[in-house]
């Protein structure tokens, strides 16, 4: 009975006040899920992803929801002292997400780690940086060996400066692993400075340009790298901010890479003041960086749940900024008058003018910049080099130097190969280039690293007349410069005050610039011969190039292969560039006197090469093929590339080379025969039987007779052949006379390898 009124008694309590009592209830259900479902309502719904870096420097630290940050905790922050620091990146591996290394995002189980560096440096300090951290990314690797575990580690990094290699070798497709060792997987790291002056920095992030742009390439050729990091050096005196500039070029690099691995960032941009805490800036970004490479060997991917560089906010932040970017880029170039581009002299473009931009290659994602840069200006280290080493810098992309021959003429000394071959009298030369640029980076060009190079013209243009006057006032003023030097002729100072020549080639390649035929017009007018050296790599500019006095072509090797290893040629099809160069050479061959210029390097285009050669010849058919030993400069990215002065040939290996081409070329009745040499500089001319009249060899030219039939066929319309100005080669300078003139007192170098090729000019 007293249970029955215990009941009643709940119930009449029950309907009395029900209604606060669910209430009640409800708020304390409510109180005590809600954490956890909102909690599990977020993780499901983003929190699997990492935090964004951004999203973190953007929100501080402490708001930012626990199970966000607790995943990864790798951040870019803004230093309290950011005003005068750079960003500075720290990262901590979050112990937990390698507890789940299948989940989405994890590409693979564990694995190998190869850290592939990559840097570029000017001025050596990022180069110096980048080693330090190719050694502390050695000492991670042997660490975690010791601890013999065989499934998965971090293997010892390879470092490439970015001046130096094929970027196709790296850029084009993830490397493979090893045959025997098919878990390895790669990590590209980069360490790069920002430059507003033109350098290979630019030229590298064309080619990613180039290559995302592509239709012939997946946009993400890289999406097998296991992830990637960019560390950018900048200035924060001269560049304060990111908008300024600061470290702008990482910053573009760090987008490209995004691009074509599918958003791989395996650790987030850093940025250092190079002038300031950057080091300290590097070496925290080192350590995330190092502990994201372990990381990944042991669980296979980029985090949980990653497949991306971020968190889906922080990709769509990137996707948008990029294609912002690229609409706002396409919009510049659209409104980009071309009528409106200033040459550097003040001259508006003519109806008419060569487009200052793009005259080689139309690029696709049209990397051109709407604003032109001076190729060199007077502040790039470019700039410093070639002062440094006698150049004279003409406006903005321009050099004129005297040679060592135009020394040694003056002083009775002999004349350089030319004048064996040709009758150039050095004194009277002029050497010269109105672009220091080229669309190669040759072995054995000295300038390599700092030289400017581009597959298109895209920098600022500088009139003919300006660069015409530039060099010939630079000219003259380092001829008057030799006055005093012991030993020089008054007769030949004298005559050496009226340029005869002009030796278009020295460094970079002048059919790049647009107005060469403008240019060359102006040497004609002064009676000045021309002799112009291009690289087999522009045949359209070559196809279009007004007559010259002398025409070569440089072919560095016989073969696509070699040519590729000799010349790291910037353009993908430069091989079918370099074949129709040939071409359009043999049709000229008529009209122009044409040379094959042949450089030798021991170990690189001589062995085995012969036929290849004979070819080429065989294509070409040149009037003549000067073959010369390559000239050993010395340079540190000569060595780099592995050159040493083994790779200099001695004369009777020059000798041996052309004889054995000259018995190929007779073999396919080419007629060709050896001319004359100049044993001196290594060089030996083969000639076309067309230039061996009367059973004597007529290598020479008749100057004078050459702008008479030029002036004809200006007023009459009259053409003429190179036979029509050649001269008959000196007895001195016959094939087995050795080539130096009698008149002339030859000077030994003491110490030097007389046998060998030891000038230490640039072979023009
Ligand atoms: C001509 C020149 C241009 C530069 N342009 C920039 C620039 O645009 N932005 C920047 O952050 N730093 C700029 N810098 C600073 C360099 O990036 C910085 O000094 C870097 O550490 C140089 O690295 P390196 O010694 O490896 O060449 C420039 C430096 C020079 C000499
Ligand atoms: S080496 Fe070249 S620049 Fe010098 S004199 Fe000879 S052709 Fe002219």
């Amino acid at each position: 009975m007293a249970d029955s009124s215990f009941v009643q008694a709940l119930l009449e309590t029950w309907h009395n006040h029900r209604i606060p009592i669910i209430f009640f209830l409800g708020v304390l259900y409510v109180s005590i899920r809600w954490p956890i479902l909102y909690r599990r309502a977020k993780r499901q719904s983003s929190s699997t992803l990492p935090p964004s870096p951004r999203l973190e420097s953007a929100i501080p630290r402490e708001k930012v929801d626990a199970p966000i940050l607790d995943h990864l905790s790798v951040t870019t922050v803004d230093k309290p002292t950011s005003k005068l620091g750079p960003k500075r990146v720290v990262g901590n591996k979050d112990r937990r997400a390698s507890r789940h290394p299948q989940k989405a995002g994890a590409a693979s189980g564990p694995s190998f780690i190869k850290p592939v560096i990559f840097f570029a440096s000017l001025t050596a300090s990022t180069e110096a940086h980048a080693r330090w951290l190719s050694e502390q990314l050695r000492a991670a690797a042997q660490e975690k060996s010791s601890g013999s575990n065989q499934e998965w580690g971090l293997l010892p990094p390879e470092i490439y400066d970015l001046s130096e290699i094929d970027f196709e070798d790296h850029f084009i497709s993830a490397p493979k692993p090893p045959p025997n060792s098919p878990n390895t997987r790669y990590v590209y790291c980069f360490l790069i400075p920002t430059y507003n002056i033109d350098t290979i920095i630019d030229t590298f992030l064309a080619h990613l340009d180039e290559t995302h742009n592509d239709f012939r390439i997946d946009t993400a050729p890289l999406s097998n790298l296991a992830g990637y990091s960019v560390f950018g050096f900048g200035d924060k005196e001269g560049w304060p901010t990111e908008d300024e500039g600061f470290c702008s070029q990482a910053k573009e690099l760090d987008r490209w890479m995004a691009k074509l691995t599918g958003k791989k960032r395996a650790y987030p941009l850093g940025l250092g003041d190079s002038k300031s805490d950057g080091v300290n800036a590097l070496k925290d970004w080192t350590s995330g960086l190092t502990e994201i490479l372990l990381e990944i060997a042991e669980t296979g991917g980029l985090g949980e749940g990653v497949a991306g560089s971020g968190d889906p906010l922080e990709s769509d932040e990137e996707s948008a900024a990029e294609d912002e970017g690229e609409t706002s880029r396409k919009k510049k170039q659209t409104i980009v008058d071309l009528e409106d581009i200033n040459f550097a002299g003040g001259a508006k473009k003519r109806k008419g003018d060569p487009l200052p931009v793009d005259f080689t290659t139309v690029s696709k994602a049209g990397n051109s910049q709407p604003v032109l840069k001076e190729m060199v200006p007077s502040t790039s280290p470019t700039y410093a080099s070639l002062t440094k080493q006698g150049y004279t810098i003409v406006g903005s992309h321009s050099g004129v130097k005297i040679c060592r021959w135009t020394k040694s003429a003056l002083r009775g000394r002999g004349s350089c190969y030319k004048y064996s071959f040709y009758g150039i009298k050095s004194h009277l030369c002029m050497e010269t280039t109105p672009s220091l640029s080229c669309s190669n980076k040759c072995v054995f060009c000295w300038r390599h690293g700092t030289n400017p190079v581009g597959t298109t013209w895209r920098w600022k243009v500088d009139p003919p007349e300006m660069i015409f006057n530039g060099v010939k006032e630079g000219h003259y003023k380092k001829i008057k410069m030799l006055k005093g030097v012991p030993g020089v002729r008054a007769e030949r100072f004298a005559e050496a005050m009226r340029i005869r020549h002009c030796a278009l080639s020295l460094v970079g390649e002048p059919i790049f610039y647009p107005h060469i035929n403008e240019f060359l017009g102006m040497l004609h007018n002064e009676q000045i011969s021309s002799f112009l050296v291009c690289n087999a790599q522009h045949p359209d500019q070559l196809a279009t190039l007004n007559r010259v006095t002398q025409l070569y072509v440089s072919i560095d090797a016989s073969n696509r292969d070699s040519l590729r290893r000799i010349d790291r040629p910037l353009h993908r099809d430069f091989w079918e560039r370099f074949q129709r160069c040939l071409d359009i050479l043999r049709e000229k061959r008529h009209v122009q006197r044409t040379v094959f210029r042949l450089t030798l390097v021991k170990g690189f285009n001589v062995e085995d090469e012969v036929k290849g050669y004979a070819d080429l010849v065989e294509k070409g058919l040149p009037c003549f093929i000067e073959v010369k030993g390559v000239t050993y400069c010395g340079t540190s990215s000569s060595a780099g590339a592995g050159l040493t002065m083994r790779n200099v040939p001695y004369y009777e290996e020059v000798i041996a080379f052309v004889v054995a081409l000259k018995d190929e070329l007779e073999r396919r009745g080419l007629g060709y025969g050896i001319g004359a040499e100049h044993a001196h500089s290594c060089c030996i001319l083969l000639a076309s039987e067309r230039f061996h009249v009367d059973g004597k060899w007529h290598t020479r030219i008749d100057y004078d007779r050459f702008f008479e039939l030029l002036e004809k066929e200006k007023t009459e319309g009259i053409s003429f052949r190179p036979e029509d100005y050649m001269r008959e080669t000196e007895e001195w300078a016959l094939w087995g006379n050795g080539g130096f003139d009698p008149n002339d007192q030859r000077v030994r170098t003491k110490g030097k390898n007389k046998d060998r090729s030891i000038e230490q000019v640039t072979p023009v």
